[in-house]
């Protein structure tokens, strides 16, 4: 079985260059987490790498990919390089002027979310991050009704349209590769994700301030994405994910470990609708950003992430065609839900927190199912 030849994670002699220059260094004392490092110029040719994706995307459902030495994948460094740079610019417009554009009250999360809107844990306690979910649909006119967005964004949209095709042909390539592990006919997982058509894709970018030290909170609540494949760049550590059983050594109970960020490379993971679609098969991992670790947790953390969701109609559930996703058993019921249904339920049911006593948040939380 594929799994058994693959055992390299990115070693810390591997990793140690590839940290990025002019930033706090990331500690070498913290747990770090068992992702594979695989490279997108490889992945295009050769056929051990394409097995290494398929595994990692049951085992964790995480994954660095070194964009390195593609000129697709320079590409997208660039383009990720410059949205690091809005980060600060949109953020300087201020929590007042961005509230503007939080469209909470109008059913949506796209647009922005204020800093401590949110619940991360059972304890009731409220986030500490802002950000902002910029809709594909929106800016590639594709949206009947697109929201308002600042001004900034506007200026910006070439660059925001092109990074939007790239991630998401990137996302194609993956969903591709997926498609041919899973024995689907041709083209079943793209044909799900058409960019042209209505979905909640969205860039993301998300900005964390140092905490007090004496009161360090979970940044952003732990969850696994909603949605089916997310492109992560990280430069600051803080993202941590909880690895599964099977990925712990004997004897240990699964531990927080932190995702170290690598540059020239992006984190890819898995969401929920591709668990749905292989009735369990591929993974969606747990994962949460807490304060950034050593001297890193002195600065502001940005992040950038574009996640794409399948269409708005599709109905997630076990796909048809394919003798490597488990059959149901029996009786075993799919919820049926479309995703811009699951989507919204997933994304909006922990924010509408004004007004609520620390009583009704830890209700909320445990409502939620995200556990303790
Ligand atoms: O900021 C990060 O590193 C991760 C963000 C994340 O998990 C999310 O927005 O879903
Ligand atoms: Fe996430």
């Amino acid at each position: 079985m594929a799994t058994e030849t693959i055992t390299q994670t990115a070693s810390p002699a591997q990793i140690d260059s590839l940290e990025f220059p002019n930033l706090p260094p990331f500690p070498s004392n913290v747990p770090i987490a068992p992702l594979h490092r695989l490279s997108l110029s490889k992945l295009r040719r050769d056929a051990t790498e394409s097995e290494r994706l398929f595994s990692a995307s049951k085992d964790l459902g995480f994954f660095y990919l070194d964009l390195r030495q593609d000129a697709e994948g320079e590409r997208l460094l660039d383009e990720a390089d410059k949205l690091f740079g809005l980060g600060p610019q949109l953020y300087d417009l201020g929590r007042e002027e961005l509230q503007k554009y939080d469209y909470k009250s109008l059913g949506s999360y796209m647009g922005y979310k204020g800093f401590g809107s949110a619940i991360v844990d059972e304890q009731g306690n409220l986030d500490r991050n802002e950000f902002y979910n910029i809709p594909k649909d929106d800016f590639l006119g594709i949206s009947k009704t697109p929201f308002a967005h600042p001004r900034l964004l506007y200026d910006n949209a070439p660059l925001i349209q092109d990074y939007m095709r790239h991630a998401h042909a990137l996302v194609s390539l993956i969903l591709d590769h997926l498609n041919t592990h899973l024995h689907l006919p041709p083209h079943t997982l793209t044909s799900l994700h058409r960019q042209t058509e209505i979905s909640g894709d969205q860039i993301r970018i998300v900005k964390s301030p140092p905490q007090p030290p004496s009161d360090l909170k979970t940044a952003l609540g732990k969850h696994t994405d909603f949605g089916s494949i997310t492109i992560l760049f990280n430069r600051i550590g803080g993202l941590q994910i909880l690895p599964p059983p099977s990925l712990t050594p004997p004897g240990r109970e699964p531990e927080w470990t932190y995702v170290k960020p690598l540059q020239g490379h992006c984190i890819v993971n898995l969401g929920d609708a591709m668990v749905k679609f292989t009735n369990g098969l591929l993974r969606s991992n747990i994962h949460r950003v807490v304060s950034p670790p050593g001297e890193q947790a002195s600065e502001t953390r940005y992040s950038l992430v574009y996640f794409a969701r399948p269409e708005d109609e599709v109905v997630l559930k076990r796909l048809e065609g394919s003798d490597v996703i488990p059959p149901l058993q029996e009786g075993q019921e799919e919820e049926g839900m479309n995703s811009k249904e699951w989507i919204k339920l997933q994304a909006m049911r922990l924010r509408n927190t004004q007004r609520m006593t620390p009583e009704e948040r830890k209700k909320l939380w445990e409502e939620s199912g995200r556990g303790t």
